[in-house]
């Protein structure tokens, strides 16, 4: 015996992975877990379990390690489910240790006892188990650890009876997994000729060129085909570089809509994309009719679930870099540039526009932008050019109440750069206890609210299907900054746009966190029906 125990070999493979910030929120089921909590460890608290999560997530993008998050048993883990389904969904690893209480107790369903803990976060978590014996903890972790850094990554699930932690176990030996993996000759002869030989290639860049780092190789593929390229719908990550004049835009998450973007393309590549993220349902071609699809994607589910196309599975970074040895370079018509839209003249309530306009025109220029403004995306994508790798995270998935919390995680993470959260009324509400972790570490995060007293996004979504009034979508009478000040995070008020500038550049520079609530108009027009507009 080696004189370890449970807890020792859980904490070393942390440390070796990496994993030493865990985020969490205790009960009495994990004070087993923190019995001497190693001093090279920290731990950010956070007051609701979804927020955990999605800080753990917001960590895990920054550094490009996974995350390390500690529930507390049953009730914990319900809690979080919102941010775990993000965090599938997203491709987000995170390794979700939760509390249980000890084994004898369990056969009569103790005060706080999960039952069927390991069914309770599926289908939102890759692997999920409460190991069978103690002993086994280190190793289950170990195996968890790897499934949630194999592509597709993703949360994995761990729950720990409290008596195990103070048992005797094993080290984990040490092992290294290499998990990118490649499509085969055929396969990518294939799709070379394709883009050989098209009149007009597409490629539709999604959230996996950014998980895999493939964003280089990405540009170069566009540059050698001369190919249009669009990002997919609802994108969580950021994908290619805005201002590069082969960029389309974003690809609207309604069917017909995206089949006719693609119009006149006659080989289209999704690199790293779902085929397709739709918000509304419309019948209609998933594609332009006669056009080829090629997708790449690490998920062999997604490959099996692809409506169309023929599929490739494979690594990004892999798959790309084997079609730069064999495509040619081929010169091709630039598109016609795209030009921001006209700022919108000032007024009280500000226009939406007007205010990103100045966050794009203010914004430090490494800033990380991480965005939960359901009812503005659309305007925000045209109005704030990404333009690098990195520097654009929001939710591809749809669970509200993300966005504030992965910010705060993403800032713990920062080497210097500011993360500017854009956030609506309505979303900042779901976790907006995450102010009290940013203020607890100051991290540099400036909060821009957009005030338009309501769930716009939902109304907008009713007016396009002629539902004029939807119940429980108003939220006024929300005092923003006091709710931050509270918190520990101080704010302002902003309705004069004439002091928009300054706010802004104050709120950039403040040392720590800072919110600016904007008082922002409401759109009145349906949501995706532009011909509507
Ligand atoms: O459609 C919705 O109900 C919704 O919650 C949502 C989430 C993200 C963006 C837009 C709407």
């Amino acid at each position: 015996m080696t004189g370890l125990t449970v807890r020792d070999a859980v904490f070393d493979f942390c440390r070796r992975a990496g994993m030493t910030t865990v985020f969490g929120n205790p009960g009495s089921t994990e004070l087993t877990m923190f019995r001497d909590f190693p001093e090279d460890f920290s731990y950010v608290l956070g007051l609701q379990e979804s927020i955990v999560v999605a800080a753990a997530a917001g960590h895990a993008l920054g550094t490009g390690r996974a995350g390390l998050v500690s529930l507390h048993s049953a009730g914990g883990v319900g809690h979080s489910l919102g941010a775990v389904f993000n965090a599938y969904r997203d491709r987000v690893p995170l390794v979700v240790f939760a509390g249980q209480q000890s084994r004898p107790m369990l056969p009569t369903r103790p005060f706080l006892s999960a039952d069927k803990p390991a069914e309770f976060p599926r289908p939102y978590v890759k692997w999920s188990a409460q190991p069978e014996r103690a002993e086994s903890v280190p190793g289950a972790l170990a195996e968890a650890y790897r499934i949630a850094m194999t592509p597709p990554r993703g949360p994995v699930f761990l729950s720990v009876p409290e008596d195990d932690w103070d048992h005797p176990a094993e080290p984990v030996p040490h092992r290294e997994v290499h998990t990118g993996f490649g499509a085969s000759p055929e396969a990518l002869a294939e799709v070379a000729a394709a883009l050989d030989g098209a009149a007009s290639p597409v490629l539709i860049v999604g959230p996996g060129v950014e998980d895999e780092n493939a964003l280089p190789l990405v540009v170069e593929l566009a540059e050698r085909t001369g190919a249009h390229v669009w990002i997919s719908p609802l994108s969580g990550r950021s994908g290619f570089p805005e201002d590069h004049p082969q960029f389309r835009g974003f690809l609207p998450p309604v069917r017909d809509q995206l089949a006719g973007r693609l119009e006149g393309h006659d080989v289209i590549l999704a690199l790293g994309a779902p085929i397709f993220v739709y918000h509304v349902h419309v019948e209609g071609r998933f594609i332009p009719e006669g056009a080829r699809l090629f997708h790449f994607d690490c998920d062999p589910e997604q490959v099996a679930w692809a409506p169309v196309g023929t599929s490739v599975l494979t690594t990004i970074d892999t798959g790309v870099r084997g079609l730069l040895e064999r495509v040619g370079k081929t010169e091709r018509p630039l598109p016609e540039p795209r030009l921001l839209p006209a700022t919108p003249l000032a007024s009280t309530p500000m226009d939406p526009g007007f205010v990103m306009d100045a966050i794009r025109d203010l914004k430090p220029p490494n800033a990380v932008i991480v965005e939960e403004a359901p009812s503005h995306r659309d305007d925000f994508h045209a109005r704030v050019p990404i333009t690098a790798s990195g520097t654009f995270l929001t939710t591809g998935s749809g669970a509200l109440g993300w966005g504030l919390p992965l910010a705060v995680g993403r800032a713990l993470a920062s080497g210097g750069e500011r993360v500017v959260c854009v956030i609506g009324d309505g979303s900042i509400m779901y976790s907006v206890q995450a102010l009290w972790t940013a203020a607890q570490h100051n991290v540099p995060m400036t909060v821009v609210v957009l005030r338009n007293g309501g769930y716009q996004a939902v109304k907008a979504l009713g007016r396009r299907i002629g539902v004029e009034s939807v119940p429980g979508s108003n939220i006024a009478g929300l005092d923003y900054p006091a709710v931050a000040q509270g918190l520990g995070v101080p704010g302002r008020t902003v309705t004069d746009p004439a002091e928009l500038p300054e706010a802004l550049s104050a709120g950039f520079a403040h040392d720590g966190p800072f919110l600016i609530d904007v008082a922002v108009s409401a759109d009145e027009s349906p949501m995706y029906e532009p011909w509507a507009r």
